[in-house]
């Protein structure tokens, strides 16, 4: 068995009314986003040599940049950094209480200068700390947040014809991330030690957000995607394709009618595995509850309450790592 696969086409442009190629994919979508939660996209617009050396770059990176140049991007507590933004050692992120066999760098959209800060100890506030090794790197990255934000907004378009949404909770969906507070994850796996049975890549967690869009090397069986009825279902990444998943917000947007699928990492055999999922997520201070459509479909009552999506974020990086 192996998950549906979506081409995006008829949603890269957007019409005034909804064309023929656009209501089957929508259906199409539809099905995968309840029957799996996650699906492979194609034709999505961001050419596939783009793609190659984002990821070979990005290997380049965790395998050959110099000690110093990681630590010079280190993700520090304040004063010296925000919390959220930057590099992290190998075992340094936690997953369900456990450390997770990775090294990352993360990177957020830059703090919205019209909000105030969400705490009271500069979490999030801080500049992104962007890679020097190897030279092309940040450039790279940054045309992918471009890109990408491109493509989540096209998927916003395949999503509301997806679950029918009137005229107003289109424009609303549209509005909730016309300023995604967009997360970029770069992680390197080095192989999990033989011995070591009961450790994992990526332990078990839902995504937090609206959809992530998965970029990762095409390294087969390693991402494990949890199906409706609890087996776990390899899945092989695509050349050239995304791994798309729904998160929390999304399930809690129609009311469960769409869940956010648990999914893992557990890398073994020879190969260096890289990643680099871009979460496509509400803005910072959008309010996300079920939509009356979703509601009226799923039972009549609302079985989520309003959440901003920035609070719900805060929480979650704050269950992220050892203090
Ligand atoms: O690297 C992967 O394949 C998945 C990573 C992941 O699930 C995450 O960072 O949320
Ligand atoms: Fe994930």
């Amino acid at each position: 068995m192996s998950l549906p696969t979506i081409s995006l086409v008829p949603f890269l442009t957007p019409t005034p009314s909804p064309t023929p190629a656009q209501l089957e994919t929508a259906s199409a979508l539809r099905q995968a986003c309840i029957s799996y939660g996650f699906f492979h996209l194609t034709d999505h617009a961001i050419p596939l040599t783009f793609l190659s050396s984002l990821l070979s770059r990005t290997a380049e990176f965790f395998q050959t940049a110099p000690a110093a140049e990681k630590q010079a991007l280190k993700r520090l507590p304040p004063p010296l950094g925000d919390n959220a933004r930057g590099y992290q050692r190998l075992g340094e992120n936690i997953t369900g209480g456990q450390a997770d066999w990775q090294e990352a760098i993360d990177f957020y959209r830059p703090w919205p200068a019209h909000l105030p800060p969400p705490t009271s100890d500069a979490l999030l506030t801080g500049p992104n700390l962007y890679p020097h090794t190897p030279a092309t790197l940040a450039e790279l990255l940054r045309e992918y947040v471009d890109r990408c934000l491109d493509l989540g907004a096209a998927l916003v378009r395949a999503v509301a014809l997806a679950l029918d949404l009137t005229p107003e909770e289109t424009a609303s969906l549209h509005a909730a991330t016309s300023e995604s507070f967009w997360v970029l994850r770069m992680i390197g796996y080095p192989p999990l030690p033989p011995s070591s049975a009961s450790s994992s890549s990526c332990g078990a967690h839902t995504d937090y957000g609206l959809l992530t869009l998965l970029l990762a090397s095409p390294v087969p069986d390693s991402l494990l995607v949890q199906s409706r009825d609890g087996t776990w279902l390899p899945v092989t990444p695509v050349e050239g394709a995304f791994v798309v998943n729904i998160g929390d917000m999304l399930e809690r947007l129609t009311n469960g009618e769409w869940k956010s699928t648990v999914h893992r990492v557990e890398h073994r055999g020879a190969s260096y595995r890289v990643s680099c999922p871009f979460f496509f997520e509400p803005n910072f201070d959008a309010r996300i509850e079920p939509l009356p459509t979703c509601v009226a479909r799923t039972g009549g009552v609302a079985k989520y309450e309003a959440v901003e999506y920035g609070a719900h974020l805060v929480g979650k990086i704050r269950g992220n790592f050892y203090d």
